[in-house]
Order: C-alpha cells, then sequence, then structure tokens
C-alpha cells in the first residue's frame, strides 16, 4: 500500500513539476492555466501526503472468504483492483458495526497498529466463534488499539479516531442525511469527535449535494474551535465553515463580556416581537399635518395620507428598507398632485409630472421630512439605539420588567456581545437591505456576471487540454476524482474565494448540514438565527443538558425541535465514557446526581487506579497548595497537557497569583503545557491532567453552577485535584474517600 501510495505520490510530484518548468505562451491566460494546474496537482500531492500516518488501520475476513483492508482513502492497482477501501465507502461499515453477536457476515476484524512504515501489531476479534459467552459478546470494538489511543497523552488538539470508531458511535456518524439527529450523552462519550467524523462522512458520501452547499460546524468557543481544527483537514475535508455563534454575523465580531441575566433576556423568543415592535415605532405618524413649502408651493401632508402610505407599502413588502421606497412614492405622488392641482391639471403633461416627482424626490427638506417619517435602518443601527434608549426600550419591550430592562441597558457605542449576533441577524431579516446595499449588489452582481462569462470560456479549455489532449498522465479511475477537482478549479476560477469563505461571509447562505457542538448551549433566538441557515433541516445537534451553563440554554430537546422541525427530528444516544477514568467519574457521577437524580452518569471505558485528590484549602494558602499541585501534577504526567480550572469571576486575580502559567482567553493557550482557564473555556476541552480551584465559587458564581463544576470535574483523562473551600456536593460521595487529603 505504501508502494502504491509513493508511486501516486511520485506521479502526482513530477506532473507539478512538469506543469511549474512548462514554458507558457505568455499570455495571461496561460499563466493561469499554469497556476491552475499547479494547484490540482499540489492538492493531490498534499492530500496523499496527509494520510502517511496509520494509512491502513484494519482488515476485515468475511466467512465468504473476501478480505479487505480498510484505511483512511482508498487505493487501487494498475489494473484497479482495490488494494486498500475507504472507511466511509458502504463496503468498510462492517468493520465498525460487526459484533459477536451480529457478526454481518465477518469471520474476523482485524486491528493493525503501525509505527511510520512498520506493523507493530495486530488486534483481532473472532466474531464467529459460537462458544463466546455474552460477556464477552460485548466487548469493545479493537480494545487494545482503542486503550492506547485512550491513554496517550493529549497535545492540545483533538485527533481523529477512524482506525477505533464504536459501533454505536459509527450508526450516528453513519444515519441518514435528511431530518435533525440530535446525539445526547454525557461527557467524553464522543460526541464532538462522531459529530467531527459525520460530517467528513456526510461530505464523502453526498459530495454532489454538500459540496456546493457546504457544512456549517458550530462550537462553543475559539478555543474549543482551535482544539478541534485539525480533525476534518487530517480527514482530507477542508470545505467546512467552523465557527461560533459569536462569528455568525458576517462583518461583526461579538465578543464583549455581558452579565449572564442580558444574555438570558436576549436570546429569549420574545425578543423576535421586542424587535418588530421597535422597527413599527420607527415609522412616524404625526398628530398635526406637515406644512412643507417647496419653491413657491405651501404643500400639506394629513396624517391620514401619511397613514394610508405606510399601510399600502407594508402590505405590499413586509420587510422595512424594502417597504420604504413604496411609501416615498406614495407620499411623492400626494404632493406632486399638490403642486399639479395649484398649477392647474389642464396646464400640466405627464412628462412635467414625471418632472415635478423628479424634483421633489431630490429636494433637501422633502428627503429630511422621509427619513423623519420612515427612516431606513440598519440592524446594526436599530440594536445599538433600541438597547441605549430606555424609552424606546420600554415602548418596544412593555412586557420586561424594569430590572430586565435595565440589565440589558448599555452605551450606544458599546462593543457587540454574544447575544447580539442573533438580535442582528433577526434585525436583518425583519428590516431587509437598505438601497445602498441593494444597489451596490446588483453593480456587483453585473460585474460578477461578466467575469464569468468571460472564465466560462476559458475554463472549458483548460478542461479540455487537460483531459482529451492528454496532457495529464490519468488512471481511468482517477477520472471522477479529477473531474471534480478540475470543477473545484474551475469555480475558483469564476469566484476566487473558496466555498467556506463564501459560506463565512455570506449572511443568506443556506447551508446543506449544520452541525452544531456543546448545543444545549445556545439560545431560542441563537437556534432561531441557525434554523435560517438550514430551511432543509439536516442538521445534527450534539450535546447534554446537564452540560448547560447558560442561563438561556435548552432545557428539552423536545420544546425546541417540535417547533423547528415536528417529526423530523429523532435521538440517539452515547453512553460509554472514553475520557474520564471511573475513579474521577465517581466525583462526577454524585454532582450529576444532585443536579437531577433521575440522569444517569456514562459508563467510564477504564480505570486508572489512581484516585482524584480533593483537598480542603483555606483561601490564604490556596497559591501556594496550587503550585504544589501543578508541580505534583506535572510529574504525574510526564510531557502531557494540564489544565487549572477557575471560577470566571477569579480569573484575573488566579492570573495574578500563578503567573507563570499560561493565562489568556486566546485559542493559544491551548499550545502551553500548563494553561489557566475558566469554566466556560473549559467546555468541550480536554487535558492529561486538570486541577479545579475554587470549587465553591464556581457552584454559585451562576445559576447553572454545579454544572459547570461537572463539566470542570470531568475534562481530566488521568489526574484530577480539586483545591480550596469544598462545596457540599464534594463531600456527600459515595465513592472512595481514602485518597482524600
Ligand atoms: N472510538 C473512539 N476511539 C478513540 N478515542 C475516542 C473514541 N471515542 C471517543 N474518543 C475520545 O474520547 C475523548 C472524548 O471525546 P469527545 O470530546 O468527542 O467527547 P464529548 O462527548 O464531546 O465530551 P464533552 O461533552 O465532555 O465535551 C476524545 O479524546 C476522543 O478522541
Amino acid at each position: 500500500m505504501y508502494d502504491r501510495l509513493d508511486i501516486l505520490r511520485e506521479r502526482a510530484k513530477s506532473e507539478l513539476d512538469r506543469v511549474q518548468l512548462e514554458e507558457t505562451t505568455g499570455t495571461d491566460q496561460s499563466y493561469t492555466e499554469r497556476e491552475s494546474f499547479t494547484d490540482l496537482f499540489s492538492g493531490r500531492f498534499s492530500q496523499l501526503s496527509s494520510v502517511e500516518r496509520g494509512l491502513c488501520f484494519g482488515r476485515i475476513d468475511e466467512t465468504a472468504g473476501e478480505q479487505f483492508h480498510i484505511g483512511r482513502i482508498g487505493l487501487f492497482d494498475d489494473d484497479y483492483e482495490p488494494i486498500l477501501v475507504d472507511w466511509r465507502t458502504p463496503v468498510a461499515q462492517v468493520f465498525y458495526s460487526a459484533t459477536a453477536a451480529e457478526p454481518l457476515g465477518v469471520k474476523r476484524r482485524r486491528h493493525i497498529r503501525l509505527r511510520g512504515r512498520t506493523v507493530v501489531g495486530v488486534d483481532d476479534d473472532l466474531l464467529d466463534l459460537e462458544a463466546l459467552g455474552d460477556g464477552e459478546r460485548s466487548t469493545l470494538i479493537g480494545e487494545a488499539a482503542l486503550l492506547s489511543s485512550l491513554t496517550a497523552s493529549r497535545t492540545g488538539r483533538m485527533n481523529e479516531i477512524v482506525a477505533t470508531i464504536q459501533s454505536e458511535q459509527d450508526r450516528i456518524i453513519r444515519a441518514s442525511l435528511p431530518g435533525v439527529l440530535v446525539v445526547q450523552g454525557g461527557p467524553g462519550t464522543g460526541k464532538t469527535v462522531v459529530a467531527l467524523h459525520r460530517a467528513a462522512y456526510l461530505l464523502y458520501t453526498h459530495r454532489e449535494q454538500l459540496g456546493r452547499s457546504g457544512v456549517l460546524v458550530v462550537g462553543p468557543n475559539s478555543t474549543f474551535l482551535r482544539y478541534i481544527d485539525q480533525v476534518l483537514p487530517s480527514l482530507g475535508e477542508t470545505d467546512v465553515v467552523l465557527a461560533t455563534i459569536s462569528e455568525l454575523y458576517p462583518g461583526v465580531s461579538a465578543t464583549a463580556p455581558e452579565s449572564a441575566e442580558a444574555a438570558r433576556i436576549k436570546g429569549d423568543l420574545a425578543m423576535a416581537d421586542v424587535l418588530a415592535e421597535a422597527i413599527s415605532r420607527f415609522r412616524v405618524v404625526p398628530t398635526a399635518p406637515i406644512k412643507l413649502k417647496v419653491d413657491q408651493h405651501e404643500l400639506v401632508l394629513r396624517p391620514s395620507a401619511i397613514r394610508k402610505a405606510q399601510q399600502s407599502a407594508l402590505t405590499a413588502r413586509e420587510q422595512h428598507n424594502r417597504a420604504r421606497p413604496l411609501f416615498v412614492r406614495r407620499i411623492l405622488k400626494t404632493l406632486t398632485n399638490q403642486i399639479v392641482e395649484r398649477i392647474g391639471r389642464q396646464y400640466v403633461g405627464a412628462v412635467d409630472i414625471e418632472d415635478i416627482e423628479k424634483e421633489l424626490s431630490e429636494d433637501d427638506r422633502v428627503l429630511e421630512l422621509l427619513d423623519r417619517l420612515w427612516p431606513e435602518l440598519t440592524p446594526q443601527l436599530l440594536i445599538s439605539v433600541l438597547f441605549s434608549s430606555a424609552d424606546r426600550l420600554a415602548a418596544a419591550a412593555p412586557q420586561l420588567t424594569d430590572d430586565e430592562r435595565t440589565a440589558v441597558l448599555r452605551p450606544a457605542t458599546a462593543d457587540w456581545a454574544p447575544s447580539d449576533v442573533a438580535l442582528l441577524d433577526e434585525a436583518a431579516e425583519l428590516l431587509g437591505e437598505t438601497s445602498g446595499v441593494v444597489a451596490g449588489r446588483n453593480r456587483q452582481a453585473a460585474e460578477e456576471a461578466a467575469a464569468v462569462e468571460a472564465n466560462r470560456e476559458y475554463a472549458h479549455g483548460v478542461i479540455d487540454i487537460g483531459l482529451t489532449a492528454e496532457r495529464i498522465e490519468i488512471m481511468p479511475w482517477e477520472i471522477e476524482q479529477f473531474k471534480d477537482l478540475i470543477a473545484q478549479r474551475t469555480r475558483l476560477i469564476e469566484n476566487p474565494f473558496t466555498l467556506a469563505e463564501r459560506a463565512a461571509s455570506d449572511r443568506t447562505w443556506v447551508f446543506g448540514h449544520v452541525i452544531v457542538d456543546e448545543a444545549q448551549e445556545l439560545s431560542a433566538m441563537d437556534w432561531r438565527m441557525l434554523m435560517r441557515r438550514c430551511p432543509r433541516r439536516s442538521m445534527t445537534l450534539v450535546g447534554d443538558i446537564a452540560q448547560t451553563g447558560s442561563a438561556a440554554g435548552v432545557r428539552s430537546w423536545s420544546d425546541l425541535l417540535d417547533r423547528y422541525a415536528p417529526r423530523r427530528w429523532r435521538t440517539a444516544e452515547l453512553t460509554v465514557n472514553y475520557r474520564t477514568p471511573a475513579e474521577i467519574m465517581a466525583v462526577a457521577a454524585n454532582i450529576l446526581t444532585t443536579i437531577d437524580p433521575t440522569l444517569t452518569p456514562p459508563t467510564s471505558v477504564r480505570r486508572t487506579g489512581t484516585e482524584p485528590t480533593i483537598c480542603s484549602v483555606p483561601t490564604d494558602e490556596l497559591t501556594d497548595a496550587l503550585a504544589a499541585a501543578i508541580k505534583t501534577s506535572r510529574e504525574a504526567i510526564d510531557d502531557g497537557h494540564l489544565a487549572v480550572i477557575v471560577p470566571t469571576s477569579r480569573y484575573d486575580q488566579f492570573a495574578r497569583a500563578i503567573p507563570d502559567i499560561a493565562h489568556t482567553h486566546d485559542p493559544s493557550v491551548l499550545d502551553a503545557d500548563v494553561a489557566l482557564l475558566d469554566v466556560a473555556q473549559s467546555k468541550g476541552l480536554e487535558f492529561d491532567a486538570v486541577i479545579i480551584a475554587d470549587p465553591t465559587t464556581i457552584v454559585a458564581e451562576s445559576s447553572r453552577g454545579l454544572s459547570d463544576l461537572y463539566v470542570a470535574t470531568t475534562r481530566a483523562t488521568k489526574h484530577l485535584t480539586i483545591l480550596g473551600d469544598l462545596p457540599d456536593v464534594l463531600f456527600s460521595r459515595d465513592y472512595d474517600q481514602s485518597a482524600t487529603t
């Protein structure tokens, strides 16, 4: 297989060299052509290079006698016989789903472990042994391979798991594309990693459909996105937009902190009505007639005429900005009529009427009046005016209490907070584009259409030259893939931006599939926005209600989905915890029972033999105790990664107290061996060792404080230490107390 990989790489490399050295005819076109082939071959070369590590990881021996190998890509020999089968193909599925109880025609499943290009181990699951006992039948798939990957040191980046996907996970990865799939599972059950493999699987299986519309993956914060950002590229997928909710309104970076109370209020669905009401209050009907002098004419606009013009504009178009030109035209007509009457209708022809109307439409006093009666609004202007004006807010949101309104009021110049994003998006929907944006877009569309026309001819030439004139050596079985690459490149020529870039910069982009991680954290307004990005409702939502930290977050999947995807959603559950060892999970399970006695913690897949250290430390000794714990933990995990998780409200204090560990809210914090994180930042991440400082404040500082402590407790793969004033939940436990100091 590696020989074959070398040959293919060599071919791609020599094609690349040839294209780069080739004389061009000197025209712009020939340079662009050379560039496109360079991209093509370097893309193929880097794809072939990216699968070097662990190229093949499995073998299936069928009862019927066939045998095939499973790997990260598909490979064929010169006679088109398969040498290696891609893990995403239907044929490969049995590798993940066959069990002793249900062998699916598989006699033996072999896990192959490589170091470099050398096989260093094989584990066989014999699946047709009648003699296996019931207990043995439910063994994990590839136990040795799985355990060796679970106990390896963490790197600050998540790894792909193609070699050891478990059957309950595989069912989710390969679930069908339509509808909403909710994956509920406790901490460490692989929700994130499964969701990412599902993205790779869907893009491979539905390339036609998803290649054009793209996949959006929404994560809880930028540190988390950094943690997962290499999984999809390592699976060969790049056309995926990774974003946090804060980044979903193009041009706005919404990272300003805000109170949990403000986020809760602004995340409530009632905000949609508040915004609609606020917008309607910008359309003014005066109580008295307005007098206006244009040239020598005294004109009068009566409230009834203004109200009528408003109503008729709004019946035709609902969006505020899009309806405005109709209102403007009605008012101009009313004023024009008055002038015509004054002059005497018999003296005025159709052309004169048009001239009068045009003059009126350019008159400063008329323009100023129209702006007063019906101003054009941008989403940014609306939101900043609404939340900085107590009067406007009181008028638009009478259902809020005085305290609630005070909680969301802020200066007009305040930076955007994450909960503003869904409000901006809602406002954009209600307002429609302003006339300036529409004109700009029309201009741009005309320019693009001309450029596309010019390039189309060229692109056809490139394909013809490449494929029919045999300028490239290409195997018949490579043709489809090659066409894809050409097509991709052609699209690039027509539009210099990648699909991911275009999708990320377009608020109205409709994605083929949307994956939401830590889905329990999103507010009702966030969901409203996300559903607009995916009208087909092809979505995968992964989350754990017990880990909900946000007061605006989800409390029940059915409440959410019966509204947006009635009868089109289903749930799947993950029950095995691959991250947290049993000893640590016992502490977490106690917290979970306190949150809700009906919830069941996931079962840990392994024990480490090391009990967590839970130590009551007086406040004035905490810094010293932390320094000592950092030293002990680091010794225990060799070169692994350690996180110190602290209450959000005391983050800066701890950063000053232990300055020599990395402390920043920037994703680069993951590069450090020892990182200081607050609870929200630690969501979804994992470390070899975790030290939690001041758990009592973590519990007390938010209405979902116990869930936050549960999240923090379940981040470690090997070592957990908890120091500080201990809340009751850490005392009243039924786990082994012998290791507790
Ligand atoms: N089949 C598997 N093979 C190897 N490793 C696995 C497998 N499933 C999960 N893991 C590992 O278990 C760890 C936890 O997975 P992941 O972060 O996806 O869990 P999660 O359910 O999203 O957790 P949380 O809700 O706590 O954030 C990761 O290191 C992941 O790589």
